[in-house]
């Protein structure tokens, strides 16, 4: 990971954050339920081709104003992170199931609903979507005050199939050495654990530092990584 990742300073405090959010996240669950309506509908092809004209409308009116490339991440004057495009768990990323993450003594814990748009085999969760909400479990659970560690080695056992429907994830850190977080993490349904992780979490030597960032989404400095961090 290197310089030129996109940090950029959002100077907003907690109650814009909030107001933003309120707007977004149901805009984001509005298409998260498109995604689902097209995977399961049953209506003939005129409604089909209807329905396409109707979205391919409302696209035109998002790309009035839009960013070049992803949503990068955000960061307030206090540190306060905004991954909103993440492909995990972004508030504006309806690729994302609606996971969020906690972290409660050393335990991080999420809850999160997988219906159809993240099938594998038939009525079962996709392996690529279980790795992915470890991925992001691992790196959660890894991060420390906010300043994320990046995936090194993700080992994952499937156990068991995983049927569509309520999941929960917990993930805690096993182990550190020098800049490596060893992180283990676990994706259950009622009845247990079907899929679990371990990982390499490495916070690289490249990476600016925190104040780095800080100094680069102030204004008073570029992120250029060029000093290792310890
Ligand atoms: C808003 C807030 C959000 C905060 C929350 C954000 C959550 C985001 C979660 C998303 C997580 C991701 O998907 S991250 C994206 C996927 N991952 C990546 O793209 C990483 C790509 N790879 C890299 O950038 C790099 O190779 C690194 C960072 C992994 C390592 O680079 P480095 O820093 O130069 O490492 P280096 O000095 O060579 O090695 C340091 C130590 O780590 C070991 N090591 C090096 N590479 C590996 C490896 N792949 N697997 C295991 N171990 C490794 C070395 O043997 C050494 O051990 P020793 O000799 O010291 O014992």
């Amino acid at each position: 990971m290197s310089a030129d990742m996109d940090f950029r300073l959002e100077d907003i405090d907690d109650a814009e954050i909030a107001r933003r959010l309120s707007i977004v996240e149901p805009l984001t669950d509005s298409v998260r339920d498109l995604v689902d309506a097209v995977i399961r509908t049953e209506v003939d092809d005129a409604e089909l081709i209807a329905a396409r004209t109707a979205i391919e409308a409302i696209v035109t009116r998002l790309r009035a104003r839009q960013k070049d490339k992803g949503y990068g991440v955000a960061f307030t004057r206090d540190f306060t992170g905004m991954p909103w495009g993440n492909a995990a768990t972004g508030a504006r990323n309806a690729v994302a199931p609606p996971l969020r993450l906690s972290k409660v003594d050393g335990v991080t814990r999420g809850d999160v609903v997988l219906g159809a748009a993240y099938e594998g085999p038939g009525g079962h969760v996709h392996g690529g979507i279980a790795a992915l909400l470890l991925d992001q479990l691992v790196g959660e659970t890894a991060a420390a005050d906010n300043m994320p560690s990046f995936t090194g080695t993700l080992t994952v056992r499937y156990l068991r199939p995983t049927p569509l429907g309520p999941v929960t994830l917990t993930g805690r850190v096993t182990g550190t050495e020098g800049r490596k977080t060893f992180v283990h993490g676990e994706l259950s349904d009622a009845d247990g654990v079907t899929v679990e992780a371990d990982a390499v979490m490495i916070r690289p030597k490249s990476f600016p530092s925190r104040d780095q960032i800080s100094a680069a989404i102030t204004g008073h400095d570029t992120p250029t990584a060029d000093k290792p961090t310890p």
